[in-house]
């Protein structure tokens, strides 16, 4: 067994910014909100579905950090992925495609680890994780006003492992900072360069944070997001956009 799937089964999952306004090539690859659409859930390793080969993303993070909302940002929908205040909302991977059907690549959304989280999620994260050949990149969230703490490090280092053991053919590594607009432009400026240091320390192959805030306007870094997506896919030209 990896390392990461006993951590995640077992310790993990235990039981600058740019104004949004700005529009880039990407933004256009999620301008239409009305075409993307709910795939699937997989709540068992074996009920996890395939789609034809399209290019996939996925989201983790420590329960609550931010993981549906910033999905929903990033296709500009309010209540594609299902949000609570509650730690533990999203149980399942869930599967959303970007564009019209099949889409041109596909968002998963994933339950949250940490001391909400549940070893069953950590399973089924971590087979996704080490089969999955549509797998582009995997996207780390830190609550800005949490930053790091055991689980993350434990996660994070897992996940650099992973690339490290493939130098990164498979699939990337992005952390995202979240929640930005609940700490001070001041201490966000204090910490940031902290977050990145350590962030680097634990996981050299991570490429560094892109800070949002994706709950309310004005939102910010979703742009950022939004065009390491669509590069991690390769979708950044523009004749690979086609019609979205
Ligand atoms: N202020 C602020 N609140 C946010 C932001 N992003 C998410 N939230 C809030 O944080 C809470 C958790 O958000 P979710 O998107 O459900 O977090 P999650 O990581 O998907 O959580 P789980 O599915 O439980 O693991 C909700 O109350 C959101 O409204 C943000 O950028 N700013
Ligand atoms: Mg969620």
């Amino acid at each position: 067994m990896s390392i990461l799937a006993s951590r995640c089964g077992q310790r993990i999952f235990g039981g600058h910014t740019r104004p949004y306004a700005t529009t880039t090539l990407s933004d256009a690859l999620f301008a239409n909100a009305r075409a993307a659409g709910f795939l699937a859930a997989a709540v068992t390793v074996a009920s996890i579905p395939t789609f034809q080969g399209i290019p996939e993303v996925i989201v983790t993070g420590r329960a609550n950090a931010g993981k549906s909302t910033l999905l929903n940002a990033i296709v500009g929908r309010r209540d594609l992925m299902l949000s609570s205040s509650k730690p533990g909302r999203t149980k399942s991977l869930n599967f959303f495609r970007v564009g019209p059907d099949p889409g041109k690549l596909i968002l998963v959304d994933a339950p949250g680890y940490g001391s909400r989280g549940r070893p069953e999620w950590g399973q089924l994260f971590t087979h996704y994780l080490q089969t999955r050949k549509e797998l582009r990149r995997v996207y780390i969230l830190f609550n800005a006003k949490h930053g790091l703490n055991e689980a993350d490090r434990l996660m994070l280092g897992d996940l650099d492992a992973q690339c490290q053991l493939t130098g990164g053919s498979r699939w990337t590594l992005q952390a995202i900072v979240t929640k930005a607009d609940t700490i001070s432009p001041r201490d966000l400026s204090i910490l940031l360069p902290k977050l990145r240091k350590e962030i680097f320390d634990v996981a050299p192959t991570c490429l560094p944070p892109i800070v949002t805030a994706s709950l309310k306007h004005p939102l910010f870094g979703v742009s950022e997001v939004r065009s390491s997506v669509a590069e991690a896919c390769g979708l950044q030209k523009l004749g690979a956009l086609g019609r979205v």
